[in-house]
Order: structure tokens, then C-alpha cells, then sequence
């Protein structure tokens, strides 16, 4: 492997407990929210079909057409608590919200620019009333940030020229005195997500950005950042020139999930994932796949069995409402939540072999183990392999644990437990108290092939 001089720190996950809090998480909610609120995915009466929050990039938006809709943002609807207890009722443990994003308007008052909150006709700070209600409701919070800001004179995709190079160093100067000041606005923050850090100027600022995540992480110990900031000495992202992952945990999991716990290398990981195909941004006009609530619980359970966190994310409008789709999901995830967070808080992977009815989930203190079933197979019959010497002590329904199932041993370590309800209505969780078996019992005839 090569010598990095700013490659990966730490070589494994994170094991101290504010990593460990941030693992058990399970589900969290992404928030965007910001100027490409106002125009919603549409101008001059004409529909943008791209992601709403990069509308600045379209050819029929003029970019001083956009930077001047900060004269029109005056969000009279944003009820930070109101989002807050939404979030609660949905079981999101953490939140992610945008304090800046590539148009570079900032929802706090920054000293560092006058394109900010307090500059708008609402002329408030908007992250702090959301950290404080977030964490009033006990959900941890997390700061996006883009480095990549289209509204500052300094900033560059890539660095060409010596004037280019010169700007570039006031753009990384800001770049640090905003996260400085985020930090030290809102230490109760456990945590950053950073974006657009994918450009060749970025990818040159390996010591930079290694000294200053270092800074960070001494403002606030423990601070949680994932691999979407730093590059390493040649310019590798995410993972460095000999493979290692950069940062806390693997933040390339956008709008897909990894298949098999092989995919995820073993890494911590989040998934993040958009309601439509790709809006992140409030856009009216959701066209195409508009993703339902047993889909997103899915993609929730998936990511769980797998040793992940998933982040639904949310697009409020330009008025501070969260949309009706997202509040029915909200409510139809909360639902389902309110009755089976068991499996999905404080679990993680489990190397049994997956059977197509569903998930495992293993709570990583009690070890019980959680079957989410969400496709009943037309016998009723749930296969369950097991590794050797593992005996099935207990079997029953997370929600009336008086219904108990005695596996149909079939084979070794192969059995059948049998579904007697006709239909799922919901996603089904059964647990299954397990434990290691000292000898193994029945002898079994072994094919001869
Ligand atoms: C170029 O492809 C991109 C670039 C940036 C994104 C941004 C989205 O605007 C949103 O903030 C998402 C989390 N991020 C990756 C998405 C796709």
C-alpha cells in the first residue's frame, strides 16, 4: 500500500460511544430546504424536470434571476416544533438539514457573506430554532454543507490559472471561518454532511481539508463526519489510494442501497433517499415513481439488515410547509414504526443466510433477533437457515407475543415456521430468541453427490 501523507486515519469503524449512538440510529430525516423552494421546479411558467434544488443550473433560469430570490424568501408557515414532533411521530432518531447548499444562501446569519437569512424579508436564523426543536423532541442533529457555493467569487471547479489559485485560497478561508461558525453557533450539532466536494479544485486541497476536519473534530470530540469531504493526496474520495475509507462512515450511498452486506465492505454507511426518483428540493410537480410508505419501510428494514442508516429526506415549500405526500408518508412510516421500532433501533446485521420473505435484524445488545416478513410465500411457510450449533429457543410475534411458532426442524439447521394468518397487511415481525447449542443432536444423512 502507497504512503499517504492525508489518506484514511483509522483503519475500521469507529467504536466509541458517540459512533456507537450514531450506528444504533436506524432512520433518519434528511431536510432541503432553501431559495429553490420558492420556484418549486418551474419558471416563467415553464416546468424544470431536473432535481429543483440544482434549477439554477438550467439553461432557462438566469442565474441573477435565482440569486435574487432571496428578496422573496419570507417562509411565514416554518413552525420548526411542528417538523420537529412530525419527526418524532415518524421515529427518525436523527436529522440532517441543509445550512447551505450549492446555491451558497445560508439559513443562518453568517459573518462570513451577506447571502443569508438575515438579509431575506424573514430575516431570521432558521437553523437555530430547528436545532433547538430537534433536540427539545430528542432528535440528534446534523449540519449538510456544501463546499461547493455558486454564489461566492472565490469559489472554482478547477483551479487553471494563478488568479484562479488565488481566489481559491480566500474561497477555502471562507469555506473554514462558515464551519467554524456553524460549530461554534450550534454545538449541540453531532455531526456534518458535507456535498459537492467532487470538483478537480477540491480534490487538490488534501492537506487543507485534513486539517480542517482535524479542527473540527477538536471543537467539538466526537464529531461525526462521513467520506463525502476530505481527498486524499491524489485526489481519491471516500476511499483512498490504498482502499481505505476516508471519514467516520461511507456517504456514497445516494438514492441506492447496497444488495449484500458484502457491498458495504463492512463499513458504517447511510443511505440517503428521495421520495420521487430525484428531488431533494421542493419541486410542485412530482412526475414519475412517487415512492410508497411499505417501499420506504423497506428500503428502511433493507438498510438496517445490512448494517446501515436510511434517511428519508423531505422537501419543504417556499412557505415552510412540508408537503401533504410527505406528511401522509410521515404518518403511514410512523405508524408502522410505533409498533416495530424494536427491530429496527439499536439493530444491525446479522450473518444468517437471507430467505426471500424478508430481512433479519439483530438487536446488537439483547442479540434477539428480528424476521421482517414482507413477502408470506404461498405455503406460509418461512424458511429459517441457521448457522451451525445455534439452537431456537423462542419464536414469536413482536406484537402478541402469546402467538409462538415451533420451528419444523427440515433439515440441519434448516427449518420451516408456519405462517397461519392468511394476508399480510403490514410488514410482519417475528423474534426469535436464539442460543448457542453445546453439541448437535440429530444425526442427518448427508447426500452423497
Ligand atoms: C451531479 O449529481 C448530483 C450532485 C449533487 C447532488 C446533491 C443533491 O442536490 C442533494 O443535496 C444530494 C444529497 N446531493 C448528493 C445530487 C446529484
Amino acid at each position: 500500500s502507497m504512503t499517504l501523507e492525508h489518506g484514511a486515519h483509522r483503519i475500521g469503524k469507529r467504536i466509541d460511544s458517540k459512533m456507537s449512538r450514531w450506528r444504533n440510529y436506524g432512520f433518519g430525516q434528511f431536510i432541503h430546504w432553501g431559495l429553490y423552494a420558492i420556484p418549486g421546479g418551474h419558471w416563467n411558467g415553464e416546468y424544470y424536470g431536473g432535481a429543483a434544488e440544482w434549477i439554477r443550473s438550467w439553461k432557462g433560469m438566469p442565474n441573477e434571476d435565482y440569486d435574487n430570490l432571496y428578496t422573496e424568501f419570507d417562509p411565514v408557515d416554518f413552525d420548526p416544533k411542528a417538523w420537529a414532533e412530525q419527526a418524532k411521530d415518524m421515529g427518525a432518531r436523527y436529522m440532517i438539514i441543509t445550512t447551505k447548499h450549492h446555491d451558497g444562501f445560508c439559513l443562518w446569519p453568517s459573518e462570513f457573506t451577506d447571502y443569508d437569512v438575515t438579509n431575506a424579508p424573514y430575516g431570521q436564523d432558521i437553523i437555530g430554532p430547528l436545532v433547538e426543536a430537534y433536540d427539545a423532541e430528542g432528535i440528534d442533529v446534523y449540519l449538510y454543507f456544501s463546499v461547493m457555493d455558486w454564489n461566492h467569487p472565490g469559489y472554482r471547479s478547477k483551479l487553471e490559472t494563478a488568479e484562479d489559485r488565488e481566489a481559491y485560497e480566500g474561497f477555502k478561508e471562507f469555506t473554514r471561518n462558515q464551519l467554524l461558525e456553524l460549530l461554534e453557533r450550534y454545538p449541540s450539532t453531532k455531526g456534518l454532511w458535507f456535498d459537492g466536494t467532487w470538483d478537480a479544485a477540491w480534490k487538490e486541497q488534501a492537506e487543507f481539508a485534513d486539517n480542517l476536519a482535524m479542527e473540527m473534530r477538536e471543537m467539538i470530540p466526537g464529531l461525526i463526519i462521513g467520506s463525502r469531504f476530505r481527498p486524499d493526496d491524489y485526489g481519491n474520495r471516500h476511499f483512498d489510494s490504498n482502499g481505505d475509507l476516508m471519514g467516520d462512515y461511507e456517504q456514497g450511498w445516494e438514492r441506492k442501497l447496497p444488495d449484500t452486506y458484502e457491498d458495504t465492505k463492512g463499513n458504517d454507511w447511510d443511505c440517503v433517499m428521495t421520495v420521487p426518483e430525484n428531488q431533494w428540493g421542493y419541486h410542485s410537480d412530482w412526475r414519475g415513481h412517487v415512492k410508497t410508505s411499505y417501499e420506504l419501510i423497506e428500503m428502511l428494514v433493507k438498510s438496517v439488515s445490512l448494517d446501515g442508516n436510511f434517511v428519508m429526506n423531505f422537501g419543504p415549500n417556499g412557505q415552510g410547509e412540508i408537503r401533504k405526500e410527505e406528511r401522509q408518508l410521515a404518518k403511514e412510516i410512523g405508524e408502522w414504526m410505533h409498533k416495530n421500532q424494536k427491530a429496527i433501533y439499536d439493530c444491525g446485521y446479522i450473518d444468517w443466510e437471507k430467505q426471500d420473505w424478508g430481512y433479519y435484524t439483530r438487536n446488537r445488545e439483547s442479540g434477539e433477533v428480528y424476521m421482517i416478513v414482507f413477502n408470506k410465500p404461498i405455503n406460509g411457510a418461512l424458511r429459517i437457515k441457521t448457522p451451525a450449533k445455534i439452537n431456537l429457543d423462542k419464536i414469536f410475534d413482536l406484537n402478541g407475543p402469546q402467538k409462538t411458532y415451533r420451528p419444523e426442524e427440515i433439515h440441519r439447521n434448516e427449518y420451516f415456521i408456519h405462517l397461519d394468518e392468511a394476508l399480510l397487511e403490514t410488514p410482519k415481525v417475528i423474534v426469535i430468541q436464539y442460543s448457542e447449542a453445546t453439541n448437535q443432536t440429530k444425526g442427518y444423512d448427508k447426500a452423497k453427490t
